[in-house]
Parts: C-alpha cells; sequence; structure tokens
C-alpha cells in the first residue's frame, strides 16, 4: 500500500503499539498521535527542531507542533488523508531518532 493511504487496522495495531512503547499517544479528539520532548534546553529542543524540519520538508510531511523552552509537543496526523498513514509512522520513526541525538 502507498504511503499516503489510511492505515488499514491491522497495521494500526502493530504499530500504535510500537510507538506507544516509544511514549506517543493516540488522540481521542481526532485521528493522530502526539508525543511531548523534553530537552535539557531551548538550544538542544530547537536543535532538534531544525532536524525535524528538514525531514518534514523532504518527505513533504509536516509535524504540527509547539515549543516552550525545552518542550516541544508533536501532534502527527495526515491533513489530506484525514487520519493516520505511512507518512505519519514514517515521520514518527524519524523524530525517535532525532530525540535520541540532541
Ligand atoms: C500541498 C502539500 O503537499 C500538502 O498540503 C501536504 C504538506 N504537508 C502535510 N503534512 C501533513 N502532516 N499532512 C498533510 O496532509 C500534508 N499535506
Amino acid at each position: 500500500s502507498s504511503d499516503s493511504q489510511l492505515l488499514t487496522a491491522e497495521e494500526r495495531d502493530q504499530i500504535l503499539r510500537d510507538l506507544k512503547k516509544a511514549g506517543w499517544s493516540e488522540l481521542s479528539e481526532r485521528d493522530a498521535i502526539y508525543k511531548e520532548f523534553s530537552f535539557k534546553n531551548f538550544n538542544q529542543a530547537f536543535g532538534f527542531m531544525s532536524r525535524v524540519a528538514l525531514q518534514a520538508e523532504k518527505i513533504n510531511h509536516h509535524p504540527e507542533w509547539f515549543n516552550v523552552y525545552n518542550k516541544v509537543q508533536i501532534t502527527l496526523t495526515s491533513h489530506d488523508r484525514g487520519g493516520l498513514t505511512r507518512r505519519d509512522v514514517q515521520l514518527a520513526r524519524f523524530i525517535e531518532k532525532a530525540s535520541i541525538f540532541v
């Protein structure tokens, strides 16, 4: 199945189980996933955001996010599909890796 298609029930079960272990949660109000990241300071938070921003532009899939000082809250969903797709999963996995290399 293509990157932009909504996840099937089976894909969701497996993928969401893994992402939840990594600290992501499902939003109750819409089909999206959410995680809050904490860094040592603003410089590390913004460095992380810069790396995520470049990747987001590369794959044309952009996070909804909110930053205050060392905290970055991120919501992922596919607006043009109205829910979670493989693109969200791809970006979430990149974000996990990027959050380790601060
Ligand atoms: C026109 C452009 O390709 C679209 O608006 C892209 C850009 N980035 C996007 N990002 C996300 N998260 N969802 C989208 O549906 C989306 N659509």
